[in-house]
């Protein structure tokens, strides 16, 4: 526990177990950014030269009306569609464990979207790579009025994770990064470290809907590199970012959530 009254205001108790679920719209949220790309090339003017770093401005005016409204739906869409993933993802995980330890509670921590836009006010803001950490003053009227949103920072497959309690800075735009973020691209990561990846299987709990210590030669090879590419060593140490949001102002840590097990499934 890093911040004892947060944490218990919100139920997080030490020794208590948290599911923690990572996952979006798969391939919707894709489909809608395409469309929104090819909306605002379509009614981009004829003869402009396109923006250089591939950013085109916000539909509006009365003519766009309808091409972002259709957007605005599409990634509305997407963000359902991702939030109900979510749900059934959790409900899945939580049954397996009632299951096998009997009797006990999930409660709702939190849902937070990120890679996501929310209109507020006359405004568009857009987080990419980054998550809501509203302070107080934005969260009056919610459970977290009194501290500021929950916040839920993953370090990886080989870290803790942090829950952090958002203090609304306004130069990051009430936002916090929702990772420790990469050290290393996919491909690097896939072709080396051969040592440290076989350490990491060896110490670290991870599960994939095959079991790859039994599959064919094949099979086993393919979900090794699907795995390296997302091992530890492919991503910064948490600690430093951590220490970063609370030096900053931008959250304040509440609780660190110690790793059990990875449950990888693609
Ligand atoms: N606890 C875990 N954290 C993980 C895992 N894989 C990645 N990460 C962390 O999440 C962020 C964001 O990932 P992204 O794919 O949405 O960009 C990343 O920077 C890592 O810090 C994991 O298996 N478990
Ligand atoms: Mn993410």
């Amino acid at each position: 526990m890093l911040d004892a009254p947060t944490a218990h205001a919100w139920g997080v108790r030490l020794g208590h177990v948290t599911v923690m679920v990572h996952s979006g719209s798969l391939g919707t949220g894709h489909l809608a950014g395409t469309l929104a790309l090819n909306l605002a090339t379509s009614v981009y003017p004829k003869g402009l030269a396109h923006p250089a770093n591939g950013f085109f401005p916000l539909l509006t005016g009365e003519q766009n009306a309808a091409a972002l409204q259709g957007m605005r739906d599409a990634l509305h869409t997407a963000g359902n569609f991702a939030a109900v993933n979510r749900l059934f993802l959790v409900l899945m995980a939580t049954a397996v464990l009632q299951g096998t330890i009997g009797d006990c509670e999930f409660p709702l921590l939190y849902d937070a979207a990120h890679n996501f836009i929310w209109q507020e006010d006359e405004h568009w803001l857009q987080r990419k790579g980054a998550t809501p950490a509203r302070g107080y003053e934005a969260m009056q009227g919610t459970p977290f009025a009194d501290t500021g949103e929950l916040v839920l920072v993953p370090g990886s497959m080989g870290a803790s994770s942090v829950v952090l309690a958002g203090q609304g800075h306004p130069q990051a735009l009430h936002s916090a990064s929702h990772g420790a973020g990469r050290k290393q691209a996919r491909g690097e990561a896939m072709h080396a470290h051969e040592d440290e990846f076989r350490q990491f299987l060896h110490d670290f709990r991870v599960v994939t809907p095959i079991d790859w210590r039994r599959a064919r030669a094949d099979v086993r090879a393919q979900k090794l590199a699907e795995l390296k590419q997302e091992a530890p060593f492919a991503y910064k140490g948490i600690g430093p970012v951590i220490q970063t949001l609370e030096q900053t102002g931008i959250a304040r840590p509440v609780a660190e959530l110690w790793l059990l097990l990875t449950v990888k499934g693609w």
